[in-house]
């Protein structure tokens, strides 16, 4: 078997201060997955990606992204973070958004190209959002933000794509388009996706990883009963209505 795109070894990590958030993680990856990352609120999911971004750091253990370690291969590696926190005067346009995600980490003021341009559009057009590219990003909405973020992430054809909650605020429809783009995508783009949005990743991920302090990672994108149970350590229900699976989890309190 080839080697993983993503290897995570025995990783440990805690905040200062704090408790372990991530435990004996073990994780490989392979080219071409298209892996959804499950687990409750403060589960360690944003925690876990940004160990492999190499924004964070494990504290035992080891990761190699790309057979480097994390966060040396930036223009190999798209990034979709969960909260994108802009302020709404800040004087940069949509397309200059889009347009940064095409600049290598150092070097970052060079002058963009033709074929940047063309990047930039492609991307924002693939979002459906080419109409607003000369607007100012604090104008737009919280789905319309978004959707400017992923098309960062993709204006630089990553061969590894990162998103975090990518849909959490974006409507139905875009959702459906998003998650086909995606699995377009994913014939050349090795994806990883945090979401909780089950009925949507059971549709189309290739593999799942529940994440609660420990990771149990499943080679096959099948969200059984039991599995979830292990991980969100409450009751959970597994119901399929409509056109595709969906999946809801059960009424219940958790202690
Ligand atoms: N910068 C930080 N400093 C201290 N603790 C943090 C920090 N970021 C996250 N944590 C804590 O680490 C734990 C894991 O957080 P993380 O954001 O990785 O969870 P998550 O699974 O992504 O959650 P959610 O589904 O709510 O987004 C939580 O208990 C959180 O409070």
């Amino acid at each position: 078997m080839p080697a993983p795109v993503v290897h995570v070894q025995d990783v440990h990590f805690a905040y200062t201060g704090q408790h372990c958030v991530l435990e004996n993680v073990n994780l490989d990856v392979q080219q071409g997955d298209f892996l959804a990352v499950l687990g409750p609120n403060g589960g360690g999911k944003t925690t876990l990606l940004k160990l492999l971004l190499g924004i964070l750091s494990p504290h035992k253990g080891t990761i190699s992204v790309l057979g480097e370690p994390p966060g040396s291969t930036p223009s190999q590696v798209g990034y979709v973070p969960q909260n994108t926190n802009i302020h709404n005067l800040f004087p940069i346009t949509v397309k200059d958004v889009v347009l940064l995600g095409r600049l290598p980490r150092r070097n970052r003021w060079r002058n963009f190209s033709q074929t940047d341009e063309q990047a930039a559009r492609q991307a924002l057009e693939h979002v459906g959002i080419w109409p607003l590219r000369n607007k100012r990003i604090g104008q737009l909405s919280g789905g319309q933000r978004q959707r400017v973020f992923i098309a960062r992430a993709l204006a630089n054809s990553p061969e590894l794509l990162f998103l975090d909650e990518p849909t959490a605020s974006v409507d139905r429809e875009f959702q459906t388009l998003f998650y086909n783009l995606l699995k377009e995508l994913n014939a050349t783009t090795t994806i990883i996706v945090v979401s909780h949005d089950l009925s949507i990743l059971s549709s189309h991920a290739k593999s799942v990883a529940c994440v609660n302090k420990a990771l149990f990672y499943h080679d096959q994108a099948e969200f059984t009963q039991n599995m979830l149970e292990a991980t969100y350590h409450c009751p959970v229900e597994l119901v399929v209505h409509g056109a595709f699976p969906h999946r809801v989890l059960k009424e219940h309190g958790c202690s």
